[in-house]
């Protein structure tokens, strides 16, 4: 009997003997099926047949991730936001939307059974994984123990000092020249720690490239494409834009998950600035403070939400010299905007 508190768990499907999965016990309905990825299997059954080398190293898949499960007897954890990719040809998009190429170094949070991880091995990337369950840990350091190219951390990535394990990485691979190389990173999240994950890694543009996550939709649209004067339009948006590029790149249906979602997913790159890049302003502190006080009243005008940086007066003089009304609120104002208004009123 399972605990109440994993009540909501489907107990593990059985693992159909076909090498096609049964469409009706399959959480992947057909359409899922891609002739592509019938052409790979096909291609490698028949080069096994002939005793070659297959044409790709084996994928996971459906019946890869149940079997992993079911191997050490877990069941997903809901509080650990457990959905398993089960569609191996995401993974292969999630890594080419990151352009991961020979000797990268990739920072994959939650590898989970690892069908990620091996994509990530097999373009030739040291990865750095953070897994916080420490059975999915060892299950994925044992899985890939002779690669010599994995490390894993039983960490909570909230909590980790990548900074410190990445620099430490660099450092240990010697073809590496940590003065020009930076690392990229990509996951499949769980989609309760998005936010915390991305205001942690945005601002590293000085050790990454690019972020690459997997992200629940309705998150990856607010946060590419939140516009000026719309409800969704928030402080967080001034913080992607401050630090980064982002670009939504594709929808990922529920039903590549297991166990399944409420919603859908997507896969959001973010580039990251250098820090030579960023907005001009004396201080990224006081900014952002500006920018949440701004926000915290969203419905009042500026020159009465920021009344304790300085006075209505000087707040309207500040709006008009950037071109901007008196009466503006926060949902008006672009980055660049907030900027301009910032370096003019915070006196440091
Ligand atoms: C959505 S699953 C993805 C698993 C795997 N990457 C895949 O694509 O199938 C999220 C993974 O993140 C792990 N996780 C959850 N919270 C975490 C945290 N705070 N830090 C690191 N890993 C975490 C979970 O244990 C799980 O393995």
């Amino acid at each position: 009997m399972l605990p109440s508190s994993l009540s909501y768990l489907q107990t593990l499907p059985p693992i159909p003997n076909s090498a096609t999965p049964n469409p009706r016990r399959s959480p992947l309905p057909p359409e899922h099926v891609s002739t592509e990825g019938i052409r790979r299997r096909t291609l490698r059954i028949a080069c096994a047949g002939r005793g070659w080398k297959a044409a790709r190293p084996a994928s996971d898949d459906y019946h890869a991730t149940l079997k992993a499960l079911n191997s050490k007897g877990r069941f997903p954890r809901k509080s650990l936001g457990q959905h398993y990719m089960l569609n191996s040809e995401i993974n292969d998009q999630l890594v080419s939307a990151a352009g991961v190429g020979e000797g990268d170094v990739v920072l994959e949070i939650g590898p989970g059974t690892g069908s990620l991880t091996n994509v990530l091995l097999n373009s030739g990337a040291f990865v750095l994984a953070v897994e916080k369950d420490k059975h999915m840990a060892t299950l994925v350091s044992e899985r890939f123990s002779s690669t010599g190219k994995l490390k894993v951390l039983t960490e909570d990535i909230v909590k980790c000092h990548v900074r410190s394990h990445i620099s430490s990485l660099f450092e240990s691979i010697v073809e590496m020249d940590p003065e020009t190389k930076k690392a990229k990173v990509v996951a499949n999240i769980p989609f309760n720690i998005s936010t915390d994950v991305i205001k942690l890694l945005l601002p590293m543009g000085d050790i990454f490239s690019e972020v690459v996550l997997l992200l629940q939709d309705e998150t990856a649209l607010r946060l590419v494409e939140s516009s000026l004067r719309t409800s969704e339009y928030r402080p967080i948006n001034i913080f992607v834009n401050f630090y980064s590029d982002p670009e939504y790149k594709f929808k990922v249906p529920r039903t590549n998950f297991f166990p399944q979602p409420n919603v859908d997913a997507a896969v959001v790159s973010f580039k990251l600035k250098q820090p030579t890049e960023y907005p001009e302003v004396s201080s990224r502190k006081s900014f952002f403070s500006l920018v949440n006080s701004a926000f915290n009243e969203k419905r009042k005008m500026l020159r009465k939400s920021l009344q304790h940086i300085c006075t209505s007066l000087e707040i309207e003089e500040a709006l008009r010299s950037i071109s901007l009304l008196p009466t503006s609120r926060p949902e008006e104002l672009t980055l660049d905007d907030f900027v301009k208004l910032h370096n003019l009123i915070v006196k440091e």
